[in-house]
């Protein structure tokens, strides 16, 4: 997927003595100049899962370099097992490994083993370094940067974990070209996030763009991924813990996050409850008038035009929906908290949604 006709890009996440690089561009992962400068001392653990190592491993430990003692942990694949029980296996290959305070570790893979391998740094010996190097396109466009870390829980999603930054962000774009088409469908559903919350014309791009980077364009995509990041750094570097502005980029979560526990995770892909999600946010915000018809039908066709789905599960009652949301960790007391479109391009916080619109909405919902 090279793009050559520009080098990589550097973007920065302004956290103070915290603040850290973003590198993008093709061909990054096999060139040491853009690890070693992250590496805190010689001690590295490399934790990737099983569909990722044959593909990318052997690539990422060529820009390693040779005078360092290296471990590598290859975890099992998928959603299910983004679990406090695979933390455990990093913090026992540490030990086994006598890894010490000075140790980094390098996440290799999709948002699934970055959550993790963040969490289990932030943990182990109350914090070690790690360095992201994000490989599907949500990744790359979303968890990667800033600093969400954690697990599922059998009753919610990300319920356990930590903010915990990484030392650097090493997007090499090259790694999409082995991206199955649902996993970058996907992806595509947090990259129109951005553009549905803050940049309406970044949205109208992808709007037009859409084919383009369906079909692997390696400009539209170098440049998706470059304005996702941007905006995603610009908003945790305003409130980097969710205090306030943080929480809108959980549109669509409060829904998908529903839809993924009630589903068992990883029957439905986190960007496709996000993309159902974000369509639900849509028509509430449209019942409550602040959308039009014809705005609404525009985050229809964009989402549906990215190869994502407009259904919510056969199988999700109305009080399915309201069990799982009324357990959403933005919800301080009993009202549920929303995040909802003033415009196209403008999302808020919302605090007082009626009860019978949201019914209402969960109701007539379609269903697959
Ligand atoms: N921390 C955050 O801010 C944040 C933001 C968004 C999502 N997330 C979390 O991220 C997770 C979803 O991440 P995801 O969509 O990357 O899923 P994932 O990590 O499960 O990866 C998707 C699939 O693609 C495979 N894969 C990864 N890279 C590949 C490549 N280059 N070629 C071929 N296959 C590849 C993986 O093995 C997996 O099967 C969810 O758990 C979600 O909650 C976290
Ligand atoms: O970075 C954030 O903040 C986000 O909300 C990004 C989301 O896309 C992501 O799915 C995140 O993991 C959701 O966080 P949660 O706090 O709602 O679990
Ligand atoms: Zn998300």
């Amino acid at each position: 997927m090279s793009d050559s006709s520009k080098g990589p890009c550097t973007l920065e996440v302004a956290l103070g003595s915290r603040s850290y690089p973003i590198h993008i561009g093709p061909g990054l992962l096999g060139d040491p100049q853009w690890l070693s400068p992250y590496l805190t001392g010689r001690q590295v653990m490399v934790v990737t899962n099983e569909t990722v190592a044959p593909l990318y491993l052997s690539r990422l430990r060529q820009g390693l370099g040779d005078d360092l003692e290296v471990r590598e942990l290859v975890l099992p694949d998928g959603e299910a097992t983004k679990t406090l029980a695979s933390v455990e296996r990093i913090w026992d290959a540490l030990l086994a490994a006598g890894f010490n305070r000075r140790c980094t570790l390098i996440a290799l893979g999709g948002g699934v083993i970055g959550d993790m391998v963040g969490f289990a740094a932030a943990c182990y010996q109350r914090g070690v370094a790690f360095v992201q190097v994000p490989t599907t396109l949500l990744a790359q466009v979303d968890s990667s940067v800033g600093g969400k870390t954690g697990v599922n829980h059998p009753r919610g999603k990300n319920m356990i974990g930590a903010f915990w930054q990484p030392r650097a962000v090493l997007v090499d774009t090259d790694t999409l070209v082995t991206l199955p088409p649902r996993e970058l469908s996907a992806g595509l559903a947090e990259v129109i996030k951005y553009g549905l919350i803050r940049d309406a014309d970044f949205l109208a791009w992808l709007e037009a763009e859409m084919e383009a980077l369906r079909g692997l364009d390696a400009a539209a995509l170098t440049r998706a991924i470059e304005r996702s990041c941007t905006l995603k750094a610009q908003i945790v570097a305003e409130d980097e813990t969710e205090q306030n502005v943080r929480a809108l980029l959980n549109l669509g979560h409060t829904f998908g996050h529903a839809i993924e526990a009630h589903q068992g995770y990883g029957n439905w892909l986190h960007g496709e409850a996000v993309g159902a999600g974000m369509l639900m946010a849509a028509e509430l915000s449209c019942r409550l008038g602040w959308l039009s018809d014809k705005e609404v039908a525009r985050v229809r066709a964009v989402i549906e035009a990215a190869g994502l789905p407009l259904v919510a599960p056969s199988d999700m009652s109305v009080e399915d929906f309201l069990t799982i949301m009324r357990l959403d960790k933005k919800n301080l007391d009993s009202h549920l908290r929303l995040i909802l479109l003033c415009t196209l391009g403008r999302a808020c916080i919302h605090d007082e949604t009626p009860a019978d619109t949201l019914i209402d909405l969960l109701e007539n919902f379609p269903r697959r």
